[in-house]
Order: C-alpha cells, then sequence, then structure tokens
C-alpha cells in the first residue's frame, strides 16, 4: 500500500516541490499518496483567520485551536473501532522545540502507512491542539535543527524527503543496503569522475587501480577520517571494533 501523506498549511504553494522531480514521479507511480491542504478551508469568517493574540501576551499571534481541530478532524478522522488492525496516523508537528529529526526518526516514519503533517506559523500552534490529537493519533513534535525557521513548511519538505526516498522504487536506484551498515553510522567520503585530471588535479590512484578491496578500505578509511575530524560525536555511536580501525588508520 502507498504511503500517505497529507500536510496542512497556510501556504500550500510552499509544498509544489513535492510534486516536482523524482518525488513526483513517486507519485505518479502510485508508491506515495500526498495531499496538501490549506488550513484556512476550515475557518468560517470573512477574513478566514487562523491567528489570534496570545493568553499571557508577549509578541505575535497564536495559531488558533478550533480551526485545527476542524481541520485534523477532516484529514485524519479518528480510527474507526472496527478497522482494528489500523495504525493510528502519525500527527508529525515540526517545531524547535521538538525531538530531534535524524536517520533513525525517518526510518521509523517510513515504517508508518500514514503520516500527518500540521505546519505551525506565527508563534506556533496552541498547544492544547498536540495534547487534544494525542488521544486519537500519535503525535511527534519534531525539530529539524537548532535554528528557528519561520513556519513548519520548509521542516516539512525536509522529513518528507528524507522519508520518501528510503521508501522502496520511490527515488531512482534502491536505497544501498550500505546505508543501515558502516556508511550509515559515518560521513560520507569524497567522491570523483571524470576527467581524471581536471584543473591539474588528479584523481587518487587508488580509485583507477582497479583494486577493489583497496579502494573499498581507502573510502573506509577516508569516511573515518573525515568523520573524526569533523564530527567526532558520530564516532561515540559506532561499535568498538570500527573505532579500532579508525585508531589504527591515523
Ligand atoms: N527545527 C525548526 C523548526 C522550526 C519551526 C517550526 C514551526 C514553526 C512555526 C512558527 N515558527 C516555526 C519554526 N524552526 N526550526
Amino acid at each position: 500500500a502507498p504511503l500517505r501523506i497529507d500536510v496542512i498549511t497556510i501556504f500550500p504553494e510552499y509544498l509544489a516541490p513535492l510534486r516536482a522531480a523524482l518525488l513526483g514521479k513517486a507519485v505518479d507511480r502510485g508508491l506515495v499518496e500526498i495531499g496538501v491542504h490549506d488550513l484556512r478551508s476550515w475557518t468560517h469568517d470573512v477574513h478566514r483567520t487562523v491567528d489570534d493574540s496570545p493568553y499571557g501576551g508577549g509578541p505575535g499571534m497564536v495559531m488558533k485551536p478550533d480551526v485545527w481541530g476542524e481541520a485534523l478532524d477532516a484529514v485524519c478522522p479518528a480510527p474507526d473501532p472496527e478497522d482494528a488492525g489500523g495504525r493510528a496516523p502519525v500527527l508529525v508537528v515540526p517545531t524547535p522545540a521538538g525531538r530531534r529529526f535524524d536517520q533513525a526518526l525517518a526510518r521509523e516514519l517510513a515504517e508508518e502507512p500514514r503520516l500527518v503533517f500540521a505546519c505551525g506559523r506565527y508563534e506556533g500552534i496552541d498547544q492544547r491542539v498536540v495534547d487534544e490529537a494525542e488521544g486519537r493519533m500519535r503525535v511527534l513534535e519534531v525539530s529539524i535543527g537548532d535554528y528557528v525557521l519561520v513556519g513548519g513548511e520548509v521542516a516539512t519538505l525536509v522529513m518528507v524527503e528524507a522519508v520518501a526516498r528510503l521508501i522502496p522504487g520511490v527515488l531512482g536506484n534502491p536505497v544501498s543496503a550500505s546505508e543501515d551498515s558502516f556508511s550509515d553510522g559515518l560521513l560520507e567520503g569524497p567522491c570523483y569522475t571524470r576527467p581524471e585530471v581536471w584543473r591539474g588535479r588528479a584523481v587518487p590512484d587508488v580509485l583507477r587501480s582497479g583494486n577493489h578491496a583497496a579502494v573499498d578500505r581507502w573510502r573506509r578509511d577516508r569516511a573515518l577520517e573525515r568523520t573524526l575530524r569533523r564530527r567526532p560525536d558520530l564516532l561515540d555511536a559506532l561499535p568498538p571494533e570500527e573505532l579500532s580501525r579508525a585508531d589504527r588508520a591515523f
């Protein structure tokens, strides 16, 4: 069954990239279904108001719970009791205050049949929306990094791309098994293609040697070296035997 993704936002056009390129093709091929919904569809006033002043004062505006409540009721109705097998859809709420998005969470989300993304704007969404949704959905408040965006749409694009590429057949060549083994734990090393010499810079000889064992070892060493220099924290998560290899190499 295709992965079903729904996005609720006041800027549906922000999600247009989801219909382009490889992900668009995956949609055409029925591997992924994407629905983008304008939150203002669930307003009832002439100004289509989605925000109001924050209780307790302070700058900016907060998104109204009643509009979000109706939107979520429409996009992900409470699962009917008969459909016991049906898993509750996951509601992903991008926020700087959320659990850190990483490859492990991308893999977890790729296992879900349904994902609903609630894109906040302004200062955020009234907390009662999340609290109430928890009664019938699995709600994940997720941060894509320690920097502040203006809304949840770009964070949603990041997460949808990271998740969709893990669905078999979605993006070009299948995700290699190595994704889950050695290379997944470390940074990728440098890569090269033709020409053999470019602006006086040659490709490392080992890569043209045809000696696949030597190439594999060279790539592993470059990945360990780069990780040691740029992200030593990733090495803490490595099994000890991998680490000893790193120590020996440098
Ligand atoms: N990782 C990260 C998420 C966000 C984010 C998410 C939603 C909203 C709504 C209003 N401002 C927002 C910012 N910034 N940085």
